[in-house]
């Protein structure tokens, strides 16, 4: 688990309020934007990583950005980690499955693959 100054602001605008999850490299926050109170979506790597992906990510998103595709507010270095802060997302496919008991209707099936192919 990460550990930061949570009351520090990151890039002297967004701070942390709670955790959403972690993925497969870094962990991912919800926090806000001091100014404009826009609540964000805060992804960080530490510095330290054997295989930084983050940049990457950072590179990929902002190239394709789009429907259903986070947009990125900001990307750089905080204390020891590297941050990007990005747009927050509703529900995943995951909670969007659990919340109708794993089980979706036809119809709702059909407007995924439509989507995961056309999109
Ligand atoms: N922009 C976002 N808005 C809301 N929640 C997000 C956002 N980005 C990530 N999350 C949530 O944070 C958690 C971790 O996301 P992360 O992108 O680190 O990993 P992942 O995509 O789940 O897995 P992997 O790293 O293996 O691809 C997930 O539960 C995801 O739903």
């Amino acid at each position: 688990m990460l550990q930061f100054d949570q009351e520090k602001p990151i890039g002297n605008l967004y701070k942390i309020t709670n955790k959403l999850g972690s993925g497969s490299f870094g962990e991912v926050f919800k926090g806000f934007n001091m100014e404009t109170n826009e609540i964000v979506a805060i992804k960080l790597e530490s510095q330290e990583a054997q295989m930084p992906q983050i940049k990457h990510e950072f590179q990929i998103l902002s190239a394709i950005q789009g429907n259903g595709i986070p947009k990125v507010h900001w990307f750089g270095q905080w204390e020891d980690k590297t941050v990007m802060v990005m747009e927050l997302l509703g529900y995943n496919l995951e909670q969007l499955f659990n919340l109708v008991n794993r089980r979706f209707e036809l119809k709702t099936m059909l407007m995924l693959i439509d989507q995961m192919v056309y999109q």
